[in-house]
């Protein structure tokens, strides 16, 4: 019997997309993609692609330094993992702003933090739905600081 299609393909095959939820002021970080041509405009989390061997907390503050300029701290990485393009799922990290304000530096064409009642004023990339409400739950749940 061909099971494939029943089968999930294994996380140990695919490569995971660190998604940063900075949450700071009682506000969350979003950011507008600016590259590559289809995925312009969309919003995500800040992040990025695992390099190999690297843990994900580290992948984490390595791409939110690169692409934001600022330090940020993993707290933990949030229930979910969603998939993304063939080969890459998406998950999500709570993050606390250490130092720096954030700024556009790569693949970003606009920054905005946004608070709860703002999270459906942008145009979140389709793939990142699910875990927007996750964040929304999380800040629900997240005395503002
Ligand atoms: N960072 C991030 N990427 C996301 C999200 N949602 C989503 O579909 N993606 C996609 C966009 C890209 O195809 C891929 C992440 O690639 P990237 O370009 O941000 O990763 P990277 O910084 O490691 O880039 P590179 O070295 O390959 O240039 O995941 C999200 O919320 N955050």
């Amino acid at each position: 019997m061909d099971r494939s299609e029943a089968t999930p393909q294994p996380e140990d095959d695919l490569v995971i997309v660190v998604g940063a939820a900075i949450l700071h002021a009682g506000r969350v970080l979003a950011a507008r993609r600016s590259a590559p041509p289809h995925l312009a405009g969309g919003w995500e989390f800040p992040g990025g692609k695992l390099e190999p061997g690297e843990a994900e907390a580290d992948a984490l503050v390595r791409e939110c330094h690169e692409e934001l300029g600022v330090t940020v701290r993993a707290v933990r990485r949030l229930p979910g993992a969603w998939p993304l393009n063939p080969g890459y799922v998406l998950h999500l990290w709570q993050a606390d702003l250490l130092d720096g304000e954030p700024r556009p530096l790569e693949d970003h064409s606009e920054l905005r933090w946004l608070a709860p009642h703002e999270l459906g004023d942008v145009a979140w990339l389709p793939q990142d739905r699910d875990a927007v409400a996750v964040v929304a739950r999380l800040m629900a749940a997240t005395p503002a600081g």
